[in-house]
């Protein structure tokens, strides 16, 4: 399933958080979202969730989702959202649950997306007695689990250290190369956006509007820690960022 923006414009009161958004965002792509603060990023991924209706324009669903698909939209958040009393698998075990899923169909896709993120031998595991990047992986596996068509991701690893989040970026791109998934990530951060996204959107300052649409042709697995490549492609976004960024930290202080 693809999704297709189309024209998305939208106003709090008298305040214009984004302005005419169209995109399109290609079934086993990762699509990056970056911009300056409050250009409208999460704002961005409710509409496309349906957490909140833009005033303008609208959000598509191209074709149908995959098969087995519980829960086509599925967002992964930055502060993992684990329910602290159950363990690692009980928590995977609640959406599905959610989706009247229990017992031996319950186990077989516990235990595929407990290989699949590599916890297997977290099952039992208590929240409390994982790392950050451990309990994010739990998120990623619960995420997984209903097969989504599209994953919202809302700064999944700003939380974590910059080591961790090394280690969680070589999980995804393991886990996209192994089966290509459909995310749209939104992140601050530009070395994440280069290393994960096929193609990365630029917002320009409040009102949002897509600025630039940088393409990254490099294969996923081929992106490494480091890479000249990568390094151009982040210093080229940091130039389309940076104007907008300064004066949407000048409008933060004094507006
Ligand atoms: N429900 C709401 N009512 C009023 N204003 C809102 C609402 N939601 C968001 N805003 C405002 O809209 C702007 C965009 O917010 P949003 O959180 O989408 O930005 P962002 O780009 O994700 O920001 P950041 O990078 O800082 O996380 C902000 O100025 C925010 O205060």
């Amino acid at each position: 399933m693809d999704i297709r923006l189309d024209g998305i414009g939208h106003f709090y009161d008298d305040f214009e958080v984004m302005r005419d958004i169209s995109l399109d965002i290609p079934s086993g792509q990762i699509v990056c979202i970056v911009g300056p603060s409050g250009c409208g990023k999460s704002t961005l991924l409710r509409f496309i969730g349906g957490l909140e209706r833009p005033q303008k324009g609208r959000v598509l669903q191209v074709g149908d989702a995959p098969r087995g698909c519980l829960n086509p939209l599925t967002y992964i958040f930055q502060d993992f959202a684990l329910l602290p009393w159950r363990s690692v698998a009980g928590n995977i075990s609640l959406v599905l649950e959610d989706h009247g899923i229990k017992g031996a169909a319950a186990k077989t896709i516990i235990a595929d997306v407990l290989a699949r993120t590599k916890l297997t031998d977290f099952a039992g595991a208590l929240p409390k007695q994982l790392s950050g990047g451990m309990k994010q992986r739990v998120a990623i596996a619960r995420a997984l689990a209903v097969n989504p068509a599209v994953m919202l991701m809302d700064e999944p690893l700003s939380a974590l250290d910059s080591q961790t989040r090394e280690l969680l970026m070589d999980d995804l791109v393991e886990l996209w190369t192994r089966q290509p998934f459909t995310a749209i990530y939104v992140t601050h951060n530009l070395a994440e956006a280069v290393r994960l996204g096929h193609k990365v959107v630029v917002l320009s300052r409040r009102p949002g509007q897509i600025r630039e649409i940088v393409e990254i042709d490099k294969p996923l697995s081929q992106r490494e820690f480091g890479d000249a490549d990568l390094d151009r492609a982040q210093k080229q976004l940091w130039q389309l960022m940076r104007d907008e960024a300064r004066a949407a930290d000048q409008e933060l202080l004094h507006g």
